[in-house]
C-alpha cells in the first residue's frame, strides 16, 4: 500500500483527539479466554482454534446456575448487547459468556438476533429487531449497501468508524501478544471519506439481457450489479458504466460462473489521481478476446480518459483476479501515477495502493519509523512497484526491494530510473526465501520494512529478521490479526514495539491499515 513527501500531515483526522492512547491489561482488557471469530485470525485456522480450545468458561452451568450458551440452537432468538466491532465489521457481544457475532449491529446496541450458527467458541446471529439503537447508526448513502458486501460499516458515522478501527488494532494486540502496554496513536482518517478508491475490479455477468458488473453477495455466487459506487473514484464509475454498455451493444460473450462458458469475466479500471488517465483491463476466461478490434474502437470512442486497453487471460479457477498473461491491445504500456514528488508507472497487474491520499500519510509514518540518517541499508520486503523503497531511498544509503510479481519488479526498476533514484535495487522472488539467503551470505540490513498480504509474513522471513537483527523494523499491515501475531514473533526475538499508527485507507469498510515501529533491544 505508497507516495511522496507531502509533509502536510493532516494530524489526527476526523476531528478526533490527538492524545496518544495506551492499552492496559488492568483496564478493560478482554480475557484471552474469550473466543476469536475464525475469520479474525487471518492465518485461517490454527491460532483461532487455539483460542476456541482455550475457552473453558462457556461449558456447563455458571455459578449462579444460569443455563450455559452450549444449549443454544440455530434458529433460537437471543438478546445481545453489542460491545465492539469485530475485524469483519460485525457487532460483537456476549450471550451467556459466549461471543456472538451479529452482522450489522453496532456497539452499545441491544439487538434481538436469530442464531444462524453455533460453534464451540462462538455464535453468529442475524438481527431481527434493534431494541436499543446506537446514536452512531446512520442511513447508508449507497442504495445497494445491504446487498453488495463491499462496504461493511457504511451504517456507522465516520468518527465512530475511526474509533472502532483503533479498537480493532488494540484488540488484536491484546489477543495475540504478551504485551502489557502498547502506544497506539490516534488513527489517521480522511476529511472526505468518499470517492477515494482509484481502482475497481468487478466481476462481469448477465441479468436477463443486461450486462452487469459487480461483486458476489457475501457468501454466495449471486452477482450484485454495482453502478455509481460512492467509495469509488467518479471517473472509474463512469468507465465501468460505459464498458458494460459497449459489451452489451456488441454482444460480447460474458463469462458464466456456473456453466464456465463465455469470455469476459472481470473489468479492472484504475485511474491515476494526478493525470486523470485510466488504465482499463478486460480479463477473459478464454485465450481470445472476442471481437477485440471493434471492442477497442468503441471503447476508445466513448472513453477519452482511457489511455490503456489491456487484455489479461485468466482461465483457471484460482481466486486471484489476474492470470499471468497480459497483452496491451491499445495505448500506453503503463499508467502514470505520483505520490508527492515520487512518480510511478504501473503495469496492469502491478499492485498500487487504492487510496493515494491516505497512502501519503501511511508512507510518512513508515519514514518516521525507519528513522533514516542516510547511512542505512534498507530492505523493502513485499515491495510491489517499489513505492515504499522509492519513498525511503533519498534518505538511505541503499534500498533493496523484494517482490514476487515479475511485472511489478520491472515497474519498480523503471520507476527508480524515471525518478533518477540510483540507490534502490529490486529483486524478483519470495521474501521468505531471498532475505534468509542474503542474511546467510552476511548481508545485514539496518532497517527492514515489510508490507505483506493479509496472510502476514512467512515464518522463515521473520526468523531471518531476528537473525539479522536490523536496528529498526517497520511492519505495514492490512490485517491486525496477522500483524499482532507476527509482532509477537519479533518481540520474542528481541524487538520492542515503539508505537503503532493506524491509518484509515478504506473508509466505510472494516479494513484498517497499520504501521508498527519496532526497535531491536536485544536480549533474545
Ligand atoms: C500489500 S502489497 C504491498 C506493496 C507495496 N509495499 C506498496 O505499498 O504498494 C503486498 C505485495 O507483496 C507481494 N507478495 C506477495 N507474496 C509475496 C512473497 N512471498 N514474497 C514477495 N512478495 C510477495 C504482492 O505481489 C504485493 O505486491
Amino acid at each position: 500500500m505508497a507516495e511522496n513527501k507531502q509533509n502536510k500531515a493532516k494530524g489526527a483526522a476526523g476531528g478526533r483527539g490527538t492524545e496518544q492512547r495506551d492499552f492496559n491489561p488492568a483496564g478493560d482488557r478482554r480475557s484471552k479466554r474469550q473466543a476469536a471469530h475464525p475469520k479474525e485470525t487471518g492465518k485461517h485456522g490454527k491460532s483461532g482454534e487455539k483460542w476456541h480450545g482455550a475457552a473453558p468458561s462457556t461449558k456447563g452451568i455458571s455459578p449462579k446456575n444460569e443455563p450455559s450458551a452450549e444449549s443454544v440452537k440455530v434458529g433460537e432468538k437471543i438478546v445481545v448487547t453489542i460491545k465492539r466491532i469485530g475485524i469483519n465489521g460485525e457487532g460483537v457481544g456476549y450471550y451467556r459468556k459466549k461471543a456472538v457475532f451479529v452482522h450489522g449491529a453496532l456497539p452499545d446496541e441491544v439487538v434481538k438476533a436469530k442464531v444462524t450458527r453455533t460453534e464451540p467458541g462462538y455464535l453468529t446471529g442475524e438481527i431481527i429487531e434493534i431494541e436499543k439503537k446506537s446514536p452512531q447508526r446512520k442511513e447508508p448513502p449507497c442504495p445497494i449497501y445491504y446487498k453488495c458486501g463491499g462496504c461493511q460499516i457504511q451504517h456507522m458515522n465516520y468518527d465512530a468508524q475511526l474509533q472502532a478501527k483503533e479498537e480493532i488494532i488494540r484488540e488484536s494486540f491484546q489477543r495475540y501478544t504478551k504485551l502489557e502496554t502498547l502506544l497506539i496513536r490516534p488513527i489517521l482518517g480522511m476529511d472526505n471519506p468518499w470517492g477515494y478508491r482509484n481502482k475497481a475490479q468487478l466481476q462481469v455477468g448477465r441479468e436477463g439481457k443486461d450486462v452487469i458488473a459487480g461483486l458476489y453477495a457475501m457468501g454466495t455466487h449471486r452477482l450484485i450489479d454495482i453502478s455509481g459506487c460512492p467509495i469509488q473514484h467518479p471517473v472509474v464509475n463512469r468507465v465501468i458504466e460505459q464498458v458494460k454498455e459497449v459489451l452489451e451493444e456488441l454482444d460480447i460473450p460474458v463469462y458464466n460462473e456456473r456453466t464456465r462458458e463465455g469470455a469476459i469475466r472481470t473489468i479492472v479500471a484504475r485511474v491515476g489521481q494526478t493525470s486523470g488517465k485510466v488504465q482499463l483491463t478486460l480479463i477473459t476466461a478464454t485465450d481470445r478476446l472476442p471481437d477485440s478490434r471493434r471492442l477497442v474502437g468503441h471503447l476508445r470512442a466513448r472513453l477519452p480518459m482511457v489511455t490503456t486497453i489491456a487484455h489479461n487471460i485468466h482461465k483457471g479457477k484460482s481466486p486471484l483476479v489476474f492470470g499471468s498473461k497480459t497483452v496491451i491491445l491499445w495505448g500506453e504500456e503503463q499508467l502514470e501515477e505520483s505520490l508527492g514528488d515520487v512518480r510511478f508507472a504501473l503495469s496492469p497487474r502491478a499492485f498500487f495502493q487504492l487510496n493515494p491520499e491516505q497512502t501519503v500519510k501511511l508512507y510518512n509514518a513508515v519514514q518516521e519509523a525507519a528513522g533514516l540518517n542516510g547511512s542505512e541499508l534498507v530492505v523493502d520486503a513485499y515491495c510491489g512497484t517499489g513505492t515504499i523503497g522509492l519513498w525511503l531511498a533519498p534518505f538511505a544509503r541503499e534500498v533493496r526491494g523484494i517482490e514476487l510479481i515479475p511485472e511489478a519488479v520491472a515497474d519498480a526498476r523503471a520507476n527508480a530510473k524515471s525518478t533518477g533514484v540510483d540507490n534502490a535495487h529490486f529483486y524478483e522472488g519470495r521474501a521468505e526465501q531471498l532475505l534468509p539467503e542474503w542474511v546467510n551470505r552476511g548481508i545485514r540490513p539496518d532497517v527492514v520494512v515489510v508490507d505483506p498480504p493479509r496472510t502476514g509474513c512467512e515464518r522463515p522471513l521473520l526468523d531471518a529478521i531476528v537473525k539479522a537483527k536490523p536496528k529498526r523494523m517497520v511492519y505495514v499491515s492490512c490485517n491486525p490479526a496477522t500483524l499482532a501475531k507476527d509482532c509477537q514473533v519479533l518481540i520474542s526475538g528481541g524487538y520492542k514495539i515503539e508505537w503503532a499508527q493506524p491509518v484509515d485507507m478504506f473508509p466505510q469498510t472494516s479494513h484498517v491499515e497499520c504501521v508498527c515501529s519496532l526497535i531491536y533491544k536485544g536480549g533474545a
